[in-house]
């Protein structure tokens, strides 16, 4: 007799209902469906932007099951242990759920596995994370790229296959398990008053992503190729956020890509391009573990980065307060809105590793804390791209320099005016914002003078490049 045992199906970064291999498979079996959120705080800890918006995900998904006639379960503790008690409690016969790369969250799911299966159980993962599988994707030699140019000609014509629709209505046991409410998560308390700034800024849920995605292909992605690197133009997808949690998939926006290049849109190209940054990420992420902890070319453990991040120049970086416009409008952008404009990111990432010599892993932890769009990959990649350390690397005698970036990027000052008050008779809200985000413990306030450089341009980087020449490396 066929199994009518129900299936957990076990939701982390791929909160939707379409696109989604793992949940069209169980929906196809026509079994009982409990579809489960773990707070699993050894992997899903995160800083406190992230945590803050994986909660406001969290909610936004388990109302689109509502929806659909099912109910997200929400139960907090190690995974393992945690699912062991809901196949007790539900009589469950499967636990299913969507791959992830990176090496704690690995860690994590191997062990599960191995542990639900030892009971007899049937623990499956499926592939939705990523349009093509980090083993799937071999050099001509057998290796995994360390390159992008050569990876993305050799995925541009590969077919990821079709993003499944939404199940029409998930089949429901004959009653849930208890779920934990949301609320005693308290995901928002680490982000103190920041979490009033930052909440106009979020778009959450599927339903926001897809429509994020349809405004992107209708509007913006003819312009895209130029208007991606002007931070002052809102050019971009914005899509980051939502594909940090899975609440699109990555085939969906691949799809939408592939058609706007059919029908001729100038941008597309560059799009679906940016998508393969990720799944490099994610790549080099898979095969080489150390990329989010550690230089990922170890020759550079002999570097002398400082790691002391007590000193005032790295206070000043964080708090968008290095007398260098373009570094604060930047990190400025990020403590109001939780995003960065990737052009943003590549400047105070070299501004921090190269003119002040600090050590990327500062950086990557701040970000971690601050985005919400945090991506374990693509954060560290995006780090050790800027650093030098990391493979396909800008080279580190390549510094930013933050002044001539302005006059490339915003030569009419329109990003700066948009993130810095000071010295401006009647700065915008979102310049003020930044000081309604910030600790109040810092007592800054928009009267403030604006700092003088903690370095000059040419200091610092004349400081990174004789570093960079005494090494012996
Ligand atoms: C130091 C540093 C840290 C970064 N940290 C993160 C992070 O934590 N999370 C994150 O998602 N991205 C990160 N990035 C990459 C990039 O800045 C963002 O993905 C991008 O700014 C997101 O905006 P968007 O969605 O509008 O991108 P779009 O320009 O619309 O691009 C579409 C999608 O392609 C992917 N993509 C674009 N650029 C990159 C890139 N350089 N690397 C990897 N994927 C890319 C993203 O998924 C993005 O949503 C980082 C880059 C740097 C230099």
């Amino acid at each position: 007799m066929a199994d009518a045992s129900p299936i957990l199906l076990w939701f982390r970064r791929d909160l939707r209902l379409a696109d989604h291999p793992a949940l069209a498979a169980a929906a196809e079996t026509g079994r009982p469906i409990v579809p489960v959120f773990i707070h699993d705080q050894a992997v899903e800890g995160h800083g406190a932007a992230a945590r803050w918006r994986l909660g406001r995900g969290v909610a936004a998904f388990a109302a689109a099951l509502e929806d659909k006639g099912s109910t997200l379960v929400l139960r907090r503790g190690e995974a393992l242990q945690t699912l062991r008690g809901l196949v007790r409690e539900t009589g469950a016969g499967a636990v299913w759920w969507t791959r992830l790369y990176d090496s704690d969250a690995r860690k994590r799911d191997e062990a599960v596995k191995a542990g639900l299966k030892d009971d007899g159980l049937d623990a499956r993962s499926f592939a939705g994370h990523l349009l093509f599988e980090p083993w799937t994707v071999e050099t001509r030699t057998g290796g995994f790229y360390k390159v992008y140019t050569p990876m993305w000609k050799a995925v541009r014509g590969r077919d990821p296959g079709t993003a499944a629709a939404a199940p029409s209505r998930l089949s429901r046991p004959e009653s849930f398990p208890e779920s934990d409410a949301l609320d005693d998560w308290r995901m928002a308390a680490p982000m103190n008053r920041g979490a009033a700034v930052v909440a106009p800024h979020l778009v959450v849920g599927e339903a926001a992503a897809r429509d994020r995605l349809d405004t992107f292909i209708d509007d913006k992605i003819a312009d895209y190729d130029e208007a991606r690197d002007i931070p002052a133009i809102d050019g971009t997808s914005g899509l980051s956020e939502n594909l940090a949690l899975g609440e699109i998939g990555p085939r969906t926006c691949w799809e939408a890509g592939w058609r706007a290049l059919d029908a001729g849109a100038a941008g597309a190209e560059t799009f679906l391009k940016e998508l393969v940054w990720r799944e490099f990420a994610y790549h080099l992420v898979h095969h080489t573990p150390r990329l989010t902890t550690g230089n990922w070319r170890e020759e550079w453990d002999a570097f002398p980065w400082n790691e002391d991040e007590t000193r005032p120049e790295v206070l000043a970086w964080k708090q968008g307060r290095t007398g260098m416009e373009f570094v604060d409008a930047a990190m400025r952008e990020m403590h109001v809105t939780g995003r960065m404009h990737n052009r943003g990111r590549m400047i105070v990432a070299s501004y921090l590793t190269k003119h002040l010599m600090t050590h990327w892993r500062i950086g990557l932890r701040w970000f971690e804390e601050h985005l919400i769009d945090w991506d374990p990959a693509s954060n560290a990649m995006g780090w050790q791209w800027s650093a030098g350390s990391g493979p396909d690397a800008t080279p580190y005698f390549r510094v930013f320099n933050p002044e001539t970036q302005v006059d490339k990027f915003d030569r009419d000052g329109e990003y700066r005016r948009r993130w810095i008050a000071e010295g401006q008779g009647s700065p915008p809200r979102t310049a003020l914002d930044y000081f309604e985000a910030i600790p109040r413990c810092w007592g800054l306030g928009p009267g403030d003078g604006y700092p003088d450089p903690v370095v000059s341009a040419k200091d610092g980087r004349r400081r990174a490049l004789d570093a960079y020449s005494d090494r012996d490396f």
